[in-house]
């Protein structure tokens, strides 16, 4: 069976005007940069010492080698595109690349970098906004004209929406190209597996508290079911996992020191995420309200997370809706409480 490569998938769509050539031009450029950083984590420690720290981002998180290695590969790539405005995770401001760009593309170069020297999957997320300006990569998730990520697992994987469902690409390495797996990828509505980093629990608020509490007492909880946790720790291999199988992930805000909003950022991780999960039926919150409607106030705003199957993300909302009408742990959140029926 011939599979369509993602030139080919593009190619028919984006003759409908100059603005989708220009996003399937970024697209292809980022496919470019990924197929390189791709055979640079094949090598691993050949390829040189990836996950040395180089420094510190101002909010305190380390820099690896491989995050300003892989934050130049795409730039450079994205330089070739018409691409006005880049904002990365690495950098501390957007930089100007085409000035005559139609484009602004907001990227994590690399995703799960704790993971870099473990030999686990880690992925390059991005979202691409029209240009309108400076401010371009302040416009809410709405906006986006096209997101998605590169995932270097066993199989690298391309993961994309123009606004026309969740499309899967994987890696040929045979031919070099990104052929279609999956034409429209599709999050379960309901679940029992979410992934969260547990050791967190002590900071969490009385919603994700409870939330958790009742996945853990399984079938002889509320839930009425046993639950399985995954916490891969690099957000893209969850939120692959989720596309393929169903789950839900948390990454919420929580009472250490600087993580009140969460761990992720708003503009390169949580956008394009929400945008991959409304595409393919799933859906994404900050616990609350959709990620997609919030006004971005800078480039690394960290924001709370919750995203997957549909019943669960609306669930958590509701656990937090109850918990701010009472917000001290109350019969509701009892054993025999009305939140849990
Ligand atoms: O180490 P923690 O607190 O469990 O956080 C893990 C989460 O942080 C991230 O690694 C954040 O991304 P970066 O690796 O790009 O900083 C996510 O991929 C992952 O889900
Ligand atoms: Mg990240
Ligand atoms: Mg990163």
């Amino acid at each position: 069976m011939t599979r369509p490569t993602l030139q080919d998938h593009l190619e028919g769509w984006s003759q409908a005007d100059a603005l989708r050539r220009d996003i399937a031009s970024a697209v292809i450029a980022l496919a470019d940069a990924g197929r390189q950083i791709s055979e640079l984590l094949a090598a691993g420690p050949l390829a040189g010492a990836l996950a040395n720290v180089r420094g510190y981002h101002a909010d305190g998180d380390s820099q690896k080698e491989l995050d300003v290695i892989t934050d130049d590969l795409v730039r450079e790539a994205l330089s070739e595109a018409p691409v006005a405005l880049f904002g990365s995770e690495e950098a501390d401001a957007a930089v100007v690349l085409n000035p005559a760009g139609t484009l602004a593309v907001a990227v994590d170069p690399l995703d799960g970098s704790s993971n870099i020297d473990t030999n686990a999957t880690v992925g390059t997320i991005f979202s691409i906004l029209p240009y309108i300006g400076t401010d371009s990569l302040l416009q809410t998730g709405r906006a986006q004209l096209a997101a998605g990520f590169l995932l270097y697992g066993p199989q690298t994987a391309l993961v994309l929406t123009v606004g026309d469902g969740t499309q899967i690409f994987i890696l040929d390495r045979a031919s070099g190209a990104f052929l279609l797996a999956e034409q429209r990828a599709l999050v379960l509505p309901e679940t029992a597996e979410y992934a969260i980093n547990a050791s967190n629990l002590r900071h969490w608020d009385v919603a994700i508290r409870c939330y958790i509490e009742d996945c853990l007492a399984g079938a002889d909880g509320p839930r009425g079911k046993d639950f399985n946790t995954r916490w891969v720790a690099s957000m893209v291999a969850d939120v692959y996992r989720i596309l393929v199988r169903g789950g839900v992930y948390l990454y919420p805000g929580d009472a250490r020191r600087g993580y009140g909003h969460g761990r992720l950022r708003l503009v390169y991780e949580a956008n394009p995420v929400a945008f991959l999960m409304e595409q393919a039926q799933g859906s994404a919150t900050d616990g609350r309200l959709p990620i997609l409607d919030i006004v971005p106030e800078h480039l690394h705003q960290r924001v709370p997370l919750v995203f997957g199957s549909r019943a669960e993300v609306e669930r958590i909302a509701r656990y937090h809706r109850d918990a701010a009408a009472m917000p001290e742990r109350s019969p509701l959140f009892g054993r025999r409480g009305l939140l849990r029926a």
